[in-house]
């Protein structure tokens, strides 16, 4: 099974309680989520392999390390994902970036699909896919299907708050999808939000309703 990490730091922490407070408003609340999508990237990228190279400094010629080359894919799930895309590329501008287009029906909670398009060699790509809220964890799921029948097979969820019935779903359908979320909160209540979560993440950052 593939691990779930709840980035402890504290300016994650900070940052998180942050958004969390409704009286944020969406210039305040874009910054924020921008700012945790690159301190998480910092920790989803923990493993990205390395190679050894030659640089030369102003002092002498020495062996140092350098990133071996892998080509990354960022696929933030519409619309909420889109706030955290900046902040990632922040800190790995040569990724590609793809869409999935998804919204929650209001009575089922079950995703509707209305967009999907990925760069041409997502199979080749690691996937970088990202949602601020985990919550049925259907979404994400889905997400996941659509990533994999195109062929990609290198997979990490990175969201913001988390529901412990979205990441036992994701882990049931996708065993080899990693998790990397500021935090894992208590449930969801009966409109399937998360609890206490901080509403609706697409409403806050473009300020709709
Ligand atoms: O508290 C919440 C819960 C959900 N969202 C939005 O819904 C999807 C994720 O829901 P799933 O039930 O996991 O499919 C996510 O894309 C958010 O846009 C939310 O904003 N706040
Ligand atoms: O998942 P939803 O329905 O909240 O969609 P959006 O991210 O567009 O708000
Ligand atoms: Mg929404």
């Amino acid at each position: 099974m593939a691990e779930v990490i709840e980035v402890k730091h504290p300016l994650v922490q900070h940052k998180l309680t942050m958004i969390r407070n409704e009286a944020v408003g969406t210039k305040d609340f874009r910054a924020l989520v921008d700012e945790l999508a690159m301190l998480l990237t910092y920790e989803a990228s923990a493993d990205l392999p390395m190679e050894t190279i030659s640089v030369k400094t102003p002092v002498q010629e020495t062996k140092a390390q350098s990133l071996a080359g892998k080509k990354l894919a960022v696929v933030p799930i519409l619309r909420a994902g889109l706030g955290m895309v900046d902040g990632i590329l922040q800190l790995i501008p040569a990724a590609k970036v793809g869409h999935i287009g998804m919204y929650r029906d209001e009575e089922t909670l079950e995703p509707v699909e209305y967009f999907v398009k990925l760069p041409e060699d997502i199979a080749q790509r690691e996937v970088l896919l990202i949602d601020p809220m985990l919550a049925t964890g259907g979404s994400a799921k889905d997400a996941i299907n659509a990533l994999k029948v195109r062929g990609a097979t290198q997979i990490k969820l990175i969201t913001l708050v988390s529901a412990p019935e979205g990441i036992k779903a994701v882990q049931e359908a996708h065993p080899d999808v990693a998790i990397v979320t500021a935090s894992i909160d208590e449930g969801l209540n009966e409109d399937g939000y998360i609890v206490p979560g901080l509403g609706d993440a697409g409403d806050r950052l473009f300020g709709t309703h």
